[in-house]
């Protein structure tokens, strides 16, 4: 306990097993209307897995329940080994510092700056720290979530739709977190906008060691960053897999996803860039 009667986070050691996330037999529900029923989802440590299904399927709605904001009916919810749905408050929270969330929208506090947005968690997790320690902090993960210095002073309502989203990006990196979970990060971005958050987001999973959970509608983000999909559809996850692996199931929801106009644009670019990037590789830095 700190003097505020605040109980620190318990000291413990990265995630080391194979699944930092289980879901198994999962049902939620809002009165009689059921979202999922026996859904079950294993995730693998280290990958960035999509997670798509038509709207209104219970994307967000299992995000939610992942990270213990959602209540389940039935079934079993386990983060990085430790069951979440019965947790009591105090092992909740020692988990709950563990991962970082950017939820649609940013859902940044309107009245902080950026980089008290950021000291936000640190403040609540982290009280002891000093306050200019957790002021730096914060201005290294808003650099670290690609944002100008000058980006820290400002308040949500001075920063574009983008930039708002790497400000709920850095906030969601504020612990140092081994799970990250992006709800639509690059919906209402541009094409550009969105291919640019697309890289920050591997190359965060990769030099950070990140296991990313990623809810999107963007094909594009699917074909370039994500190393499995699990498709939502019928409250279950119905599938999940490589994109190759996906695409060998007969589920029409699947293959209309895949095979429609945008799936079909979004395979043919990533097949394009590709084989751009070998022909760089071959030509090397001494080629034409
Ligand atoms: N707080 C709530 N109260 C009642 N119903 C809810 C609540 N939150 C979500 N729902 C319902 O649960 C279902 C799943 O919602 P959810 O937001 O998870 O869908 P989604 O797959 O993320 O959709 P989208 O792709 O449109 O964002 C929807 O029918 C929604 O209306």
């Amino acid at each position: 306990m700190n003097l505020l009667g605040q109980r620190a986070p318990e000291v413990h050691e990265r995630f080391k097993g194979d699944h930092p996330i289980v879901v198994e037999g999962l049902k939620t529900q809002f009165g009689t209307h059921v979202v999922h029923e026996n859904l079950s989802l294993t995730v693998n440590r280290g990958e960035i897995i999509g997670v798509v299904g038509g709207s209104g399927t219970g994307k967000s709605v299992l995000m939610r329940a992942i990270i213990g904001l959602q209540a389940a009916a039935a079934g079993s919810i386990e983060v990085l080994g430790r069951n979440i749905a019965g947790a009591d408050p105090d092992a909740y929270m020692g988990v709950r510092s563990r991962w970082g969330v950017l939820f649609q929208g940013g859902a940044l506090f309107s009245t902080l700056t950026v980089g008290e947005n950021v000291e936000t968690p640190l403040k609540q997790f982290y009280p002891d720290i000093e306050d200019s320690l957790r002021r730096d902090i914060a201005r290294y993960k808003v650099l670290l979530s690609g944002l100008r210095d000058d980006a820290v002073s400002k308040y949500p309502s001075e920063l574009s739709g983008g930039m708002r989203k790497r400000a709920g990006l850095a906030r969601a990196l504020a612990l140092d977190p081994e799970l990250l979970f992006l709800d639509e990060p690059t919906a209402g971005l541009d094409p550009i906008g969105a291919a640019k958050f697309d890289r920050l987001t591997k190359e965060l999973q990769e030099t950070l060691g990140l296991t990313v959970f990623l809810i999107t509608h963007d094909l594009d983000t699917l074909y370039e960053i994500c190393d499995r999909v699990a498709v939502i559809a019928d409250k279950q996850v119905i599938a999940v897999g490589t994109i190759p692996e996906l695409l060998k199931t007969d589920h029409p929801w699947i293959d209309e996803y895949f095979n429609g106009p945008r799936g079909r644009a979004a395979r043919d670019s990533k097949v394009r860039a590709d084989s751009m990037a070998k022909s760089m590789d071959n030509d090397g830095p001494g080629g034409p």
